[in-house]
């Protein structure tokens, strides 16, 4: 795992499988079916990364030979929560992981003139006391990802106990991020170099949505 001296609270998952497979993910003649194959396997090496500090307590059982005091997950189930549409990519990935997770959908598309996350659906399950990962491969402008910590936010929940998972994302995305969220932990497997005039992430992999669904 890579830090940013830029930003504290970015963690960049450089295992070498995960940056082989976002390389597949992006090259441009990749077909949609890969594509969406590769989402799905990189999150779940980046899964197994962001999971390894949840606490643990331990619930009494019996093996064929003792019985023993054995470590599970402590606390409520986790919620995942994908920022649609693109994040149902990840979050499918998430639950083969952790299936008994909750799920939370937040639907966001950003506006292409102003940039700015128009919000068309949110449901979630009971928040009270649980851990959420949000995820969306492209924190771009970081619009679209400061909203999702929002709606979050606005229904009690702490920084603490969000962490954002994304693909990909630019230092400019970043730095929006952290000014509005300093204590909310980002995971990425790639910082990119910058924004292009559409606010599209250079080198980047393109719409991540329509490259998923193969919509275009
Ligand atoms: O950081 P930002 O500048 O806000 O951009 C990132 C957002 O843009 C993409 O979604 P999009 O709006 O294309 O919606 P989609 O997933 O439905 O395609 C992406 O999946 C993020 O949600
Ligand atoms: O590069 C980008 C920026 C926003 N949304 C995407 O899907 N890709
Ligand atoms: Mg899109």
């Amino acid at each position: 795992m890579k830090q940013d001296p830029r930003f504290p609270n970015l963690h960049i998952l450089d295992h070498p499988l995960i940056q082989h497979k976002l390389t597949h993910m992006r090259d441009k003649n990749t077909s949609t079916r890969t594509f969406r194959e590769l989402l799905r396997e990189i999150t779940l090496l980046m899964g197994y990364e962001i999971t390894r500090n949840l606490p643990l307590t331990t619930t009494r059982i019996e093996t064929p030979l003792q019985v023993i005091d054995a470590p599970i997950i402590a606390g409520k189930k986790l919620v995942v929560v994908p920022v649609l549409r693109a994040g149902i990519g990840m979050s499918d990935g998430l639950l083969e992981l952790v299936p008994s997770a909750r799920v939370g959908h937040i639907g966001v598309y950003r506006d292409p003139q102003t940039l700015q996350p128009v919000e068309y659906l949110v449901r979630l399950p009971d928040l009270s006391g649980r851990h959420f990962i949000l995820c969306d491969p492209m924190l771009a402008t970081g619009n679209s990802a400061v909203h999702a910590v929002n709606v979050l936010k606005q229904r009690a929940v702490t920084d603490e106990q969000i962490i954002f998972l994304a693909l990909v994302a630019a230092p400019e995305g970043i730095t929006v991020f952290q000014n509005a969220h300093p204590d909310v932990k980002v995971y990425v497997a790639a910082l990119d170099s910058h924004l292009n005039d559409h606010a599209y992430i250079v080198p980047g992999l393109g719409d991540a949505g329509d490259r998923l669904f193969g919509t275009k």
